[in-house]
């Protein structure tokens, strides 16, 4: 692996050879955008550079008070940038809010393992040569969770993570971000409505939306998690006017991962057999598993599955109610599978589909060929040459069931989207919500 080509050209008697490969990995913590305790990464490497076989004493930062380091993270060496990066390519920055959420827990550690796994080696992802650094978001509440997230994270001694920033202030963690996973959102309590629920966890993604628009970079790809996920990626989007509209996703590749799932299964096949699966709409009970388009072993499934009754009761609801009964079984939503999902969908962007294959994601509608609703968030099928960009797949059937199902999930987005109105600078917001809107988890 290119990795090794970082090994250092000088000895270092203090630390395991592992722990090289982070010799320049650092961790900095902010709080509040007046208080940045650390330099910022352009400036950061501030030491003297040192000389093949010299010996160098880490440097440990000095502490601010509001802001700790630990340990391997605190250690600044300098290497010749040249001998250091000479086969890498540049960093990437990956931001992610509600780090020390469940389902971000998953994640952090699956995108390092992703990054160094050999299926990287052969290119398939960002590559080997690939170093980031992780930008976390919390709370003030969890500020020393996100602490014990870095804690971990030094403690994996991943060859590839070159920098972990933690803090609270998204325009101090999305700086340059060329990535932005959203998953943190307020989850609904006992009680709240729905309205309440858009409103509160809106805000939060109206500020992340500004943030973004400031600091993030130019072509940064927005990933919203956080439920109810369709309409948040709107109104983030909404809210970063200079960031293309096409970059904001909601994700609904959980949706798509259970259904292939829930298809091979009445198939009796392995689930790669399945293929071309959309899911339509919300990431909402009004979701469409489209059994229509998607193929098993290259074959309509229609021509396999011959029950219609089971593809259009028991498949679709089992799908759109997964997580709710995920949930009972489980206690808690599922974390793992989502945090699958989330590298799932990272890879469709950056790997080329599948020749006659897609994948789902909910983007922007504007321009669609399906006849959907203009101005909102929906989930539809894409395919993608690996740039990053996607689009729209123009060849698939749509039929009357299909038609119908669509268009009740169209009518719960704009309906959501009507309530969120003060958020998206579209004047003065109206809830007038379907009666049975409701998550994935709700039951
Ligand atoms: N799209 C999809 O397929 C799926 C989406 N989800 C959604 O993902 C989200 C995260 O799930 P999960 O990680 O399991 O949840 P957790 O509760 O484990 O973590 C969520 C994080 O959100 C943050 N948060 C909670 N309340 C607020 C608030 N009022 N304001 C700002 N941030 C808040 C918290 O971070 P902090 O304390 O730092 O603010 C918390 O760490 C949920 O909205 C869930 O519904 C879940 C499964 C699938
Ligand atoms: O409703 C939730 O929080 C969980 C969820 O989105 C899912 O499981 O698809």
């Amino acid at each position: 692996m290119a990795v090794t080509d970082f090994t250092p050209t000088y000895k270092q008697p203090h630390f395991l050879p592992s722990q090289l490969s982070s010799l320049s990995t650092r961790l900095y913590t902010t709080r509040s955008r007046a208080l940045r305790p650390f330099p910022r990464r352009n400036n950061a490497r501030v030491c003297c550079s040192v000389a093949p076989n010299q010996v160098q004493v880490p440097v440990a930062p000095s502490v601010g008070k509001k802001g700790e380091c630990y340990g391997v993270f605190c250690l600044t060496y300098d290497l010749k940038a040249a001998e250091e990066t000479k086969s890498w390519k540049s960093l990437i920055n990956i931001a992610v809010s509600g780090a020390a959420g469940m389902i971000s827990n998953h994640l952090l550690f699956k995108i390092q393992q992703w990054l160094s796994s050999s299926q990287l080696a052969s290119g398939e992802v960002f590559g080997p040569d690939q170093p980031i650094a992780l930008k976390l978001l919390g709370s003030e509440r969890s500020f020393q969770a996100l602490e014990g997230v870095a804690m971990e994270l030094e403690d994996s001694l991943y060859p590839l993570l070159r920098e972990v920033s933690i803090g609270i202030d998204p325009y101090d963690l999305f700086q340059d971000a060329e990535w932005a996973l959203l998953i943190g959102a307020k989850p609904r309590g006992p009680g709240m409505e729905r309205a309440g629920l858009l409103d509160i966890n809106g805000q939060i993604f109206a500020e992340q939306g500004k943030a973004l628009n400031a600091v993030a970079s130019r072509n940064v790809k927005v990933i919203v998690v956080g439920n109810p996920c369709n309409t948040n990626a709107l109104i983030c989007m909404k809210n970063a006017p200079n960031i293309p509209a096409k970059n904001f996703h909601a994700l609904t590749r959980l949706d798509e991962n259970r259904a292939k799932c829930q298809l091979a299964l009445k198939a009796g096949v392995f689930y790669d057999k399945v293929s071309n699966m959309t899911i339509w709409g919300n990431h909402s009970t009004t979701q469409v598993p489209d059994f229509l388009n998607a193929r098993i072993m290259g074959l309509p499934v229609k021509d396999v599955i011959k029950d219609s009754k089971w593809l259009e009761k028991d498949f679709t609801e089992d799908v759109q109610k997964r997580g709710g009964v995920l949930i009972k079984k489980w206690g808690r939503s599922s974390g793992a599978s989502t945090a699958v999902s989330i590298v799932d969908a990272i890879r469709s962007l950056v790997t080329p589909t599948r020749e006659g294959d897609w994948f789902s994601t909910g983007v922007y509608t504007n321009g669609n060929p399906y006849g959907i609703a203009e101005d909102i968030v929906f989930s539809m099928p894409c395919r993608s040459k690996g740039d990053g960009d996607y689009e729209l797949v123009k060849d698939v059937l749509i039929d009357d069931f299909l038609h119908e199902r669509i268009k009740k999930s169209e009518a719960e987005l704009l309906a959501e989207k009507r309530c969120v109105a003060h958020l998206t600078g579209e004047g003065n917001a109206y809830c007038d919500l379907p009666g049975d809107t409701m998550l994935p988890g709700e039951q």
